[in-house]
C-alpha cells in the first residue's frame, strides 16, 4: 500500500482526505471527539507539507438526503479548535460537491483544511449501482489532485468516497489506516489463547454477519447489547419490545447449533418499559422478559460471567456496548466488561465509535487498553479475514 510519502511533494497540491469523523452528537454538542482527534495527525502532516487539504466524511445515516440533524458543521468547528494551536485554519463547505464546495476549494490556501458537508447527504455515496457511485466519485475527484484514505472506520464500506474515488486519483493510505491495520494484524496472526471476542451494540444485522467466520477463529464469543435478543428469540424465548432481527432468526439458530459452548449469552437482562433514562429498570431472567418491556443492558450476573471470561483471556477484541451506556441505569454491563479488559494479561483491543466513546465516558483512560480502534465494523470484518474494499482498492495502481 502506498503511503503519503510515496505521493511526492504535496506543496500546492489539492489533497482529498477521507476521514471518519462520525462522532456522537446530540443537539449539536459532540459527546466524544476521539475520532476527530484520531484524524488530526494526517491532516496536520498534509497541511504542514503545504497541501490544500479537502476532507470528506459522513455523520450518522441520513439516508441520502440533506438533514440538519446530521450536519458536519459542529465537527468543522471542533476541528478548527483542535487545529488552531497548529496555526491551521479550518473552513466548512455547506454542500458535498456543489457550488459551495467548488468555490471553497478555489478559495482554499496552501496549508488550510476544508471540510465538506456530510457525504451521505448525497444518495450516490451508498448506492449499490457502481455507475451512480462513480458519478459522485468523479465529482469528488474533480476537487482534488490526489486522494488519501484515512477513515479506518469506513474501509469496510464500498462507498463512493471510500472506494470509488480511490480509482479516480493517485492514492495512498493515511497514517491512521496503516496504524490500525498494524495492530489488528497481531490479532489475526496466531493470537495468544484464550482469544475472546465480545460483541454488542446496535448495528445488529452487520454484526450477525461476522459471527460465522469469527466462530472459527475465537475460543469464546460473548454476546451482549442489542444482539442478544435475536439469540434469545432463536432459542424460543420472548423478548418483549427489545431490538430484534426477525429475518435473521434461522441464521442465528444455525450459529447456536454450530457453536456449542463457544457462544456465551447473558442469563439476566436489565429491562425497562421505555427507552428512557428515567424509565424504571428491573433485572429479569433472560428467558422471562415481560412483553411490555425492552432489554437495555445485560444483568449483573451476566456482567460477572462476561468479566471473568474477559479477564482470563490472553487476547480480547471488544466491539459494541453491552447496553445503552449513555443512560446511567443501563451502563453496568459495559462498565464491567471495560474494567475486565483493563485486567487482561495480553492484548486487549476496544473497537468502534460508540465503544471508544463508552470507555472514555465511563472514566477509563485510553492507555488502560492495548489499543482503542476507531473502527468497530471495519475491525470485525478485518478480523474475520474478509477483504475490505477500502483497503483492497488502495493496493491497486
Ligand atoms: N439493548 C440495547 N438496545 C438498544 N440499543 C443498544 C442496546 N445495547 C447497546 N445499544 C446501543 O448500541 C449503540 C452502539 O452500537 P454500535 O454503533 O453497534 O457500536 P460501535 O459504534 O462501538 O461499533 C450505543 O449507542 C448503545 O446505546
Ligand atoms: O461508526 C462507524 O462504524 P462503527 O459503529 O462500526 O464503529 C463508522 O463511521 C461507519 O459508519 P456506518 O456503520 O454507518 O457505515
Amino acid at each position: 500500500m502506498k503511503t503519503i510519502e510515496d505521493l511526492g511533494d504535496l506543496a500546492g497540491q489539492r489533497v482529498l482526505v477521507r476521514s471518519d469523523l462520525n462522532v456522537p452528537i446530540k443537539d449539536e454538542v459532540i459527546g466524544d471527539d476521539g475520532r476527530i482527534r484520531a484524524s488530526l495527525p494526517t491532516l496536520v502532516k498534509l497541511a504542514k507539507a503545504g497541501a490544500k487539504v479537502i476532507v470528506t466524511a459522513h455523520l450518522g445515516r441520513p439516508k441520502g438526503q440533506p438533514n440538519p440533524a446530521y450536519t458536519l458543521a459542529p465537527v468543522a468547528k471542533r476541528l478548527g479548535e483542535l487545529l488552531q494551536p497548529e496555526g491551521i485554519t479550518v473552513r466548512f463547505a455547506t454542500d458535498v460537491t456543489g457550488d459551495a464546495a467548488q468555490t471553497a476549494v478555489q478559495d482554499l490556501d496552501e496549508g488550510e483544511v476544508l471540510l465538506l458537508e456530510n457525504v451521505r447527504y448525497d444518495p450516490r455515496e451508498e448506492s449499490k449501482d457502481e455507475a451512480e457511485r462513480g458519478a459522485l466519485a468523479d465529482e469528488l475527484a474533480a476537487l482534488a489532485d490526489v486522494f488519501v484514505s484515512d477513515g479506518f472506520g469506513v474501509v469496510h464500506r464500498k462507498q463512493a468516497s471510500v472506494y470509488d474515488v480511490a480509482r479516480k486519483l493517485p492514492h495512498a493510505a493515511g497514517g491512521l489506516v496503516l496504524a490500525e491495520v498494524d495492530v489488528l494484524k497481531k490479532l489475526t496472526e496466531d493470537p495468544a489463547r484464550p482469544y475472546v471476542v465480545v460483541l454488542g451494540g446496535a448495528k445488529v444485522s452487520d454484526k450477525l454477519a461476522v459471527i460465522d467466520n469469527l466462530l472459527a477463529k475465537a475460543d469464546k464469543l460473548l454476546i451482549g447489547g442489542g444482539m442478544v435478543f435475536t439469540f434469545l428469540k432463536a432459542q424460543g424465548h420472548e423478548v418483549g419490545k427489545s431490538l430484534l432481527e426477525e429475518d435473521q432468526l434461522d441464521i442465528v439458530r444455525g450459529y447456536l447449533n454450530e457453536a456449542g459452548d463457544k457462544i456465551v449469552l447473558p442469563t439476566d437482562i436489565v429491562v425497562a418499559p421505555e427507552f428512557k433514562a428515567d424509565s424504571p429498570a428491573t433485572v429479569v431472567a433472560a428467558d422471562a422478559i415481560p412483553a411490555d418491556q425492552l432489554g437495555l443492558d445485560i444483568g449483573p450476573d451476566s456482567a460477572k460471567v462476561f468479566a471473568a471470561e474477559v479477564a482470563a483471556a490472553r487476547t480480547v477484541f471488544w466491539n459494541g456496548p453491552m447496553g445503552v451506556f449513555e443512560m446511567a441505569a443501563f451502563a453496568g454491563g459495559t462498565k464491567a466488561v471495560a474494567q475486565a479488559l483493563t485486567e487482561v494479561d495480553g492484548l486487549s483491543v476496544v473497537g468502534g465509535g460508540d465503544s471508544a466513546a463508552a470507555v472514555r465516558q465511563l472514566g477509563f483512560a485510553d492507555d488502560a487498553f492495548g489499543h482503542i480502534s476507531t473502527g468497530g465494523g471495519a475491525s470485525l470484518e478485518y478480523l474475520e479475514g474478509k477483504e475490505l474494499p477500502g483497503l483492497a482498492v488502495l493496493e491497486e495502481d
